[in-house]
Parts: C-alpha cells; sequence; structure tokens
C-alpha cells in the first residue's frame, strides 16, 4: 500500500545530480517520462515532445514567422500537472478552439507542494496521459478544430529550476514570483507555498513557452485569480482564459487526486459540491446575504459531517471541513452582501480522513484509502447582466 504523506526523514535522502552538481532531494526527482530532447509521440503524429527549454524555444520561434504559403501560427499552453482527465481535455479543446497550436506541460511542481503534502505520491500516468492525448488530437483532426497539440513539455526539475535546488520551506532560498494577499487567503491559509510555487511555475512555462494564450480550469478558482492578477500586474502580453468545472455524473469535480477516493470516501466527498449547489439555489432565487447563501452551504456541509461521524468506524468516512467561502471574485474578500454587479465566489474544502476499518471486498482508492485527500470546489454566483 502507497503512503501518502512522505515521512519527514525522506529530507536526509539526497541525490546527487551530476550534470549540474546540485544536490536534489529525492522528492523533488521525477521519476517519468523517459529522458529524450524531443521526438515524435505515438499516436501524436503532428506532436513533439520536449523536456528541455532550448529545443522548445527553437520549435516555438519557428512558428512565429508567416511563410509564403502559411500564416503565423498561434501558440495556447495548457499547464498540467498530468494524471490527465476530462477536465484537462476539455482544456485542451477550447485552447483548439482559439489557437493553431496547443501545448500541453506535464509537470508535477515541487515547489507548489508544502513539506508535508503529497508529492511524492501524487499520480504520475505518463502512458495514460500520452494516449489521451493521442484519441483527442485523433478527435481534434476529425472535428477541423482550429489547433492541433503539437508540442508536449515534459520538463525535469533540474530543467525548471536551474540554479538552486527548488525549496519548499516557507524562509527558503530561490527565484520566486509573490503574490499577496491574494496568495495567503482559503487556499493559502493551509497551504502557505501552494501559490508560491505556482506562480513561480507558470511564470517559467509562460517565458519558455511564450503563449498568446493560457488555459486554466475553474476548478481550481484562486489559481485563476491569482495567475490573472500575475499576468497583470507583470504585464505579460497573454490572453487569459478559463474552461467551466469538469463534473463527475454525481456532480463530483473531477481532480487529479480523486484516484485516491475509493467507494465509501467519494460518496461522502459529494457533501461539498451538494452544499455548494444549496448556496447557489438560494442566489438563483433572489437571496444575497452570506448568512442566505454562506451559512447554508456550511450548515448542510456540516450536518453531514456530522452524520458521518455518528456511523460505526466500519461505516463511515470522515471529514474536515477547511473553509466555505463567499467571497468577491477578484479580490477574494469575504463579503456580507453579494454586490450584483460583481456576483461572487462560493468555495470550499474538505479533507477526507483515512478510513479507520474497512470491510472485506470493499472497493478502495490508490493507496488503499490510507490518507487524508484534500478536496476544493466552488461554484461562481454571475454578476448581473
Ligand atoms: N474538473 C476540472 N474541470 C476543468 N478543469 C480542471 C478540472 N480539474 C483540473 N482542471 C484544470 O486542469 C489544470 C491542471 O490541473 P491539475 O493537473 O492540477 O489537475 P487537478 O485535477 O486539478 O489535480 P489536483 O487533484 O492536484 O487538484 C488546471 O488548470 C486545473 O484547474
Ligand atoms: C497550474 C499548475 C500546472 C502549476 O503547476 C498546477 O497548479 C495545476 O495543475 O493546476
Ligand atoms: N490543481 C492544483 C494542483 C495542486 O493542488 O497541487
Amino acid at each position: 500500500m502507497r503512503k501518502l504523506i512522505p515521512p519527514r526523514n525522506i529530507f536526509l535522502s539526497i541525490l546527487h545530480a551530476p550534470s549540474s552538481g546540485i544536490r536534489i532531494p529525492r522528492r523533488f526527482q521525477s521519476t517519468s517520462p523517459p529522458i529524450v530532447t524531443t521526438k515524435a509521440l505515438p499516436g501524436l503524429p503532428s506532436a513533439h515532445l520536449f523536456r528541455d527549454v532550448p529545443s522548445l524555444r527553437q520549435f516555438r520561434n519557428s512558428l512565429a514567422h508567416s511563410t509564403a504559403d502559411a500564416p503565423k501560427r498561434t501558440v495556447g499552453l495548457v499547464p498540467t500537472m498530468g494524471a490527465l482527465h476530462a477536465g484537462h481535455l476539455s482544456l485542451i479543446r477550447l485552447a483548439a478552439a482559439n489557437v493553431s497550436d496547443v501545448f500541453v506541460s506535464i509537470y508535477v511542481n515541487p515547489t507548489q507542494f508544502g513539506v508535508t503534502e503529497d508529492l511524492s505520491s501524487y499520480p504520475r500516468t505518463w502512458d495514460s496521459d500520452i494516449a489521451q492525448l493521442a484519441s483527442l488530437d485523433a478527435e481534434l483532426a476529425a472535428s477541423k478544430a482550429l489547433g492541433r497539440i503539437t508540442a508536449i513539455f515534459a520538463p525535469t526539475t533540474q530543467v525548471m529550476y536551474p540554479t538552486l535546488p527548488p525549496t519548499s520551506e516557507i524562509d527558503g532560498h530561490g527565484s520566486f514570483v509573490t503574490v499577496t494577499p491574494l496568495a495567503t487567503k482559503l487556499e493559502g491559509k493551509s497551504r502557505p507555498v501552494f501559490f508560491r510555487g505556482v506562480a513561480t511555475v507558470c511564470m517559467k512555462l509562460f517565458n519558455i513557452v511564450q503563449p498568446d494564450s493560457v488555459y486554466f480550469g475553474q476548478k481550481d478558482v484562486q489559481q485563476t485569480v491569482v495567475l490573472r492578477r500575475m499576468i497583470q500586474d507583470f504585464h505579460l502580453p497573454i490572453a487569459f482564459r478559463i474552461g467551466p468545472t469538469m463534473r463527475e455524473s454525481d456532480g463530483l469535480a473531477m481532480s487529479s487526486r480523486n484516484v485516491y477516493l475509493g467507494k465509501r470516501r467519494r460518496t461522502a466527498a459529494l457533501a461539498l459540491s451538494e452544499a455548494l449547489e444549496l448556496g447557489e439555489m438560494f442566489f438563483a432565487n433572489g437571496l444575497q446575504s452570506r448568512e442566505d447563501i454562506q451559512l447554508s452551504a456550511m450548515t448542510y456541509l456540516e450536518e453531514k459531517r456530522k452524520a458521518q461521524e455518528a456511523l460505526a468506524p466500519g461505516k463511515r468516512a470522515l471529514f474536515k471541513i477547511d473553509y466555505i467561502s463567499l467571497a468577491d471574485p477578484d479580490s477574494l474578500e469575504e463579503i456580507d452582501e453579494v454586490d450584483p454587479a460583481r456576483g461572487a465566489v462560493l468555495s470550499g474544502a474538505i479533507i477526507m480522513q483515512p478510513l479507520e476499518e474497512q470491510s472485506q471486498n470493499e472497493e478502495l482508492g490508490m493507496g488503499g484509502d490510507t490518507g487524508p485527500v484534500r478536496l476544493i470546489d466552488n461554484i461562481i454566483l454571475p454578476a448581473q447582466k
């Protein structure tokens, strides 16, 4: 069985990276994909795999100039951490509707994981990722979409952090992008280095790829707010696009981390999307106060939590509630009343606890439901037109 939280002493295991002389802790080393510079991928006839910056830049530059028989091409970047699912694919489809060349990055960025978080066990599913991209690219070709997947960027950590080993320590050294106070709210309260890591790696990806547009999912709403602010504040000439949250048929937001949920935890986890839907329903019926929206959602979620607590250990899936927030869509400040001209973001986070007792033949998730799993979700309460 895999443990989700790496033991602290993993930091004692330091490996030597011979080509640079930089010592990179094992937890920051990439295990997959194969080390190559650029090569064609099976099932992806128009795509190249890049693992370093110069080769990708060369390819990117070749797209920047029109020739007598070909117009200038446009590049859209979809950053991911792999373990692809329909949410990621929807962003690639959105990109392909807007640009000629879709670049997909697959990189599990160490600096956005806190020292006790699930970096070492984060799902890495390279073969399945490539198979899904191949089938999507065939779909794009058949549908005559504007764009195709033409580059997959899967850098190593040495490529992404060329001078200093990356750090997840709050006071660690390195070149970082910080976006405050946005990054300190909500997710940032529980994951203090998270948005520093996200903003830093996205700045690197944007500098390397130089995309015309970038595509992010609504599911990670605070990430979109932080990155949009970063693009604005640093005058990056990039269009920022957000794709809607893709959900399972029962409403659970798709997430790479859902693979850790066996049937019992997955069923209990629905409480989060249901609570947000309840708040949304009140808003849709004309209610605008925090009490009517945030408090109703919170009360519903708390009742569901207590209902699990009341069950026997072999039957229940305990979870902790981190927050239910009703916030302004740009500042993420908590609000008492939704301003109809601005709308609001209703968001939440819960932490599914490990199962205490498992029954025989129980359907378990990856890792045997032995580690905590953080789940987030949100619903946009739209501004009135
Ligand atoms: N359900 C979804 N619908 C739409 N976009 C999504 C969904 N889930 C993730 N994305 C987007 O895909 C991009 C890459 O996300 P990432 O690789 O971290 O996957 P993830 O499912 O969010 O993983 P995690 O479980 O770590 O949160 C992000 O822009 C993210 O918002
Ligand atoms: C944007 C991102 C790829 C940066 O590592 C990651 O935070 C994600 O997948 O949402
Ligand atoms: N989708 C955000 C990546 C993370 O939770 O680390």
